[in-house]
């Protein structure tokens, strides 16, 4: 089975890597210092589950003429997705199978509307705290690493053989892999969790420790995560008490230095995933009509500072 993983950064690098090291046939489609690097000195990972160094990796910056995969992950950032879809769609046979690996709840909407047909498309979500340290090098430095797989409700059910394979191929590299048997649920606890979470961190400019001890940004931090729920709920997504309260309590437990990864952009400068986090969540209330004030007034103030 020949796996691609569209962007070879902290994500695509690590759980491409696992997979290389499983003996899997793994392509990487990279860019910019990370392709130069790849194909100079191979992909190091670093990481609390086991370093590896993986030389001769099959790298391409465009797919060749005629190459073809059979799964294609898609592991590049939000606002990075339109620029990856003539590399995904020079990919496509007809049984290739895409699993979008990002962040917020809109990548497989986005590749639709991109071109790529529904019948292509899976669910997936992938958990891990990791970056790219330097150009050919990713650091795994907190979290299991974990990819959740499923089929979106509309799928047709013998997709599900699909996944079974794959799910195993990624056991057998050693990567925790969940099935679900409601992605749209699973992505949005994800996102009720990072976009919650990370754009009150935006505003407020402190690690995870400080937010949550803080009475007052912990009291807003849990309403904001009730009008995250509010939307999902507003779309017929389950996410319930439970689920808000296990968040709060993941949370929690994470070490108190702990950022978002659209808090380190946005503090850097750089591009952020702030419009996959925020303005996708707002823009969801306006349409079904939601009063969501904490959400607004962080949207307010990031798109301000970041000149939107
Ligand atoms: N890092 C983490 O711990 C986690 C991240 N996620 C999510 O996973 C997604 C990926 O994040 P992450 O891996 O951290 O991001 P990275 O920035 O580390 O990696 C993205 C990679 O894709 C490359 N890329 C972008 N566009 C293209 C293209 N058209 N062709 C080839 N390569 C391309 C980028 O290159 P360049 O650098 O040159 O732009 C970069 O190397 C995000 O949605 C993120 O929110 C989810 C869970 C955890
Ligand atoms: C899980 C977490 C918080 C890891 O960095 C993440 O997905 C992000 O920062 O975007």
């Amino acid at each position: 089975m020949r796996i691609v993983f569209v962007g070879c950064g902290a994500v695509g690098g690590y759980f491409g890597a696992r997979l290389l090291q499983s003996g899997e046939d793994v392509t990487f489609i990279a860019r910019n210092h990370q392709l130069a690097a790849l194909k100079q000195q191979g992909l190091t990972i670093k990481s609390i589950a086991g370093d590896a160094c993986i030389t001769d990796i099959q790298v391409m910056d465009k797919p060749d003429a005629g190459f073809k995969a059979d799964i294609i992950f898609v592991t590049v950032k939000t606002f990075q997705l339109a620029g990856a879809l003539p590399a995904i769609k020079s990919m496509l046979a007809p049984h290739t199978r895409v699993i979008p690996l990002l962040n917020g709840i809109s990548a497989a909407k986005n590749l639709m509307e991109g071109g790529i047909a529904k019948q292509h498309i899976l669910g997936g979500l992938a958990k891990i705290i990791a970056k790219v340290s330097e150009p050919g090098v990713i650091n795994h430095t907190g979290a299991t690493p974990h990819i959740t797989l499923g089929l979106f409700h509309d799928s047709e059910a013998s997709e599900q053989t699909v996944v079974n394979d794959l799910a195993q191929r990624l056991k057998k590299a050693g990567i925790s892999t969940g099935l679900s048997r409601n992605i749209e649920l699973a992505l949005w606890r994800k996102y009720l969790f990072v976009a919650a979470w990370g754009a009150l961190a935006c505003v407020a400019r402190v690690p995870v420790g400080p937010l949550r001890e803080n009475s007052g940004t912990r009291a807003v931090l849990i309403k904001l995560m009730q009008e995250y729920r509010a939307i999902a709920n507003s779309l017929r997504v389950e996410i319930n008490q439970q689920i808000v309260d296990e968040t709060l309590a993941f949370i929690d437990q994470l070490p108190e230095q702990s950022e978002t990864s659209m808090q380190r952009d946005i503090a850097s400068q750089t591009p952020s995933e702030f419009d996959a986090l925020v303005t996708d969540a707002l823009n969801l209330a306006r349409e079904q009509g939601l009063d969501v004030p904490r959400l607004s007034f962080c949207h307010a103030i990031l798109a301000l500072q970041l000149g939107q």
